[in-house]
């Protein structure tokens, strides 16, 4: 894999010249931005004065989705709106941590896809608290060591994450928000050489998002699980002859070379992840709700549970049922629809919703997270 150094040619003077000046440029340009975020900073601050001495939070989950949404259908570019939209999150960010730094529960450990989706949607100015489960992550939000949570509910391959549903069905926090994160495996390593790589650490999910990459590229090498792909990074870090799969920040962390990318079987491989916290989020325009209830053993019960949001029109993006643990083979139903419960046929199909269930909690609503690929 090693490769001779491209021989760079020095600029004609002429070429020299004219970079100069648009570096010149660029350094002004950077000066104004400056001024301006600076400037930004302080309005934030005052907004933080005014939202502290009313008792109003400082993250406002609505504010930050319309003013992202206003940007990105304003841009003409050239910069894309993904670029766009996360270099406005880290301002966003900052001027959050001016008023208040937010502190951030997610299952650690750090530079794992948890971790790269709390800071995909919070920003770097964040207190980032990884924790040891997704139990503790709901703890910590509530007893308000930490503001905010952020867990897996599902990824676009392997389904449902079971351990996040079980604590939806007791906890009293409310899904404030939504966050799609790719997950793009790399293999890292110390050495560079694919012959030479005998044990692949990670986690038994990424390991199996893997399998076919792995027969068809290192058939030679035995599999071994790790906590997280955080851990099996760590690993690899000290183990010579050994490889990781995992996120590219983990790579990065522990200097360990990226010997592929986007290894996982299937292209598309997205978890999505729910944000919890203490706060309804009142409506910007792409809301969505998560519910969940339960219906009593009757045949059609289910039919006409769902029967009632049909009636009104209301789109569910999801549903899954989950058994209850307190009566055996009882289930919970936890279903997502398109709306803020605020809005008059979601209000409405809500109300007829409580008419035909045992029970129904609404988690919340929430803007609706935008799907990067
Ligand atoms: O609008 C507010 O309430 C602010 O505090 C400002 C601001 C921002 O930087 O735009 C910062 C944090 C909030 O979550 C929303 C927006």
């Amino acid at each position: 894999m090693n490769s001779a150094p491209s021989q760079i040619q020095p600029p004609s003077d002429q070429a020299q010249t004219a970079i100069n000046a648009l570096r010149e440029e660029i350094d002004q340009v950077d000066r104004e931005l400056m001024s301006l975020l600076n400037q930004r900073a302080r309005l934030a601050l005052d907004i933080g004065r005014l939202k502290k001495n009313a008792g109003l939070p400082v993250f406002v989950p609505e504010r930050e989705s319309d003013l992202l949404d206003k940007l990105a259908q304003g841009n003409h570019g050239p910069l894309p709106n993904r670029y766009l939209v996360s270099v406005f999150r880290e301002v966003i960010s900052a001027c959050r941590s001016v008023q208040q730094p937010l502190k951030v529960a997610f299952l650690g450990p750090e530079f794992t896809f948890s971790h790269q989706a709390a800071v995909q949607h919070f920003g770097s100015s964040c207190g980032m608290a990884p924790q040891s489960g997704i139990a503790e992550v709901f703890r910590e939000v509530e007893s308000g060591r930490c503001q905010v949570g952020l867990v897996p509910v599902e990824n676009s391959g392997e389904g449902a994450v079971g351990a996040s549903l079980d604590q939806f069905m007791t906890t009293q926090l409310k899904v404030c928000g939504e966050v799609y994160t790719p997950i793009n495996h790399v293999l890292m390593s110390q050495g560079d050489d694919l012959d030479a790589i005998t044990t692949v650490y990670s986690h038994p999910q990424a390991l199996a998002q893997c399998r076919g990459w792995l027969t068809r590229n290192l058939p030679q090498a035995r599999v071994a699980e790790a906590p997280s792909t955080a851990a099996a990074a760590r690993q690899a870090a000290e183990t010579p002859g050994s490889a990781a799969i995992g996120a590219v920040a983990a790579a990065r962390h522990h200097c360990l070379k990226v010997l592929a990318e986007g290894i996982q079987d299937y292209t598309y491989n997205t978890t999505r992840f729910l944000v919890i916290g203490k706060q309804d989020v009142p409506p910007c325009g792409q809301d969505k709700t998560s519910i969940v209830f339960l219906t009593a053993h009757r045949p059609g019960s289910l039919y006409k549970a769902l029967g009632e949001l049909a009636e009104l029109g209301v789109n569910l993006s999801r549903i899954e049922s989950r058994p209850t643990k307190d009566r055996p083979w009882e289930y919970a139903f936890f279903v997502d629809l398109n709306g803020h419960r605020q809005d008059p046929e979601v209000a409405q199909a809500l109300a007829a919703l409580e008419s035909q269930v045992e029970r129904l909690r609404v988690l919340g609503s929430f803007p609706a997270g935008e799907m990067l690929s």
